[in-house]
């Protein structure tokens, strides 16, 4: 519809030999409608995804293994790495946050303009769960994520011993999360399962 809307008014304005400073003004006028109607029809959107997490959980394996396809040898992330997902033509930059403890003081610095929360936990890592579920907490709370949606991937579901996603929502307290959408998903970045 809009294509042939398009070349009627192409037709009756190109099918002359003279142009005036109307036509000139229609001219304008179609290209400024042209732009318009591309970039509706052609607008992306690009959605900020933070992947945080303590250290070791798993958080730039799933990040490469979604990208590639491929487990890449990881060694513990320094500051953070970007990458553009594409998804149905949806555009996400997906920043991977180091999760060592000297790190973890400037996650706050990527929140700005995060739609989205991808918080890695690792499902053996029993000790450390409490201070995931603090660490969740306090970024939560955050101004700049007042938005912001939360997914949690319960990673290492390969290893034997490692707590069901159901047990670390419970652990998590996330259940007493309500200003927030969240879901939680067991995964295996190692084989993409999840
Ligand atoms: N068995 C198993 N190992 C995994 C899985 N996901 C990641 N690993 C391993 O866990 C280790 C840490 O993975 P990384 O992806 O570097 O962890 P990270 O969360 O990015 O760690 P930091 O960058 O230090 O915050 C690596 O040896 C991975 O191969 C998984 O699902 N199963
Ligand atoms: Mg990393």
């Amino acid at each position: 519809m809009i294509v042939l809307l398009l070349s009627k008014l192409s037709n009756s304005f190109f099918g002359r030999a003279q142009f005036s400073f109307l036509d000139f003004k229609v001219f304008c006028e179609m290209g400024i409608l042209f732009t318009k109607l591309s970039q509706l029809l052609w607008y992306q959107e690009q959605f900020k995804v933070i992947i945080v997490g303590l250290d070791n959980a798993g958080k730039t394996t799933i990040l490469y293994k979604y990208l590639l396809n491929e487990v890449v040898v990881t060694s513990p992330t320094i500051g953070s790495n970007v990458e553009e997902v594409v998804y149905k033509n949806l555009h996400f930059l997906m920043w991977d946050i180091g999760g060592q403890e000297t790190s973890r003081a400037s996650w706050s610095t990527y929140y700005m303009y995060s739609k989205f929360v991808i918080l890695v936990v690792d499902s053996t890592d029993r000790e450390r769960l409490s201070l995931s579920r603090e660490e969740l907490f306090s970024m939560l709370a955050h101004e700049d994520l007042k938005h912001a949606s939360l997914l949690v991937f319960a990673n290492k579901q390969d290893l034997k011993g490692a707590m069901s996603a159901s047990e670390i929502s419970d652990q998590l307290n996330l259940h007493s999360i309500k200003d927030h959408a969240w879901h939680i998903q067991g995964c295996c970045a190692l084989t993409g399962e999840g």
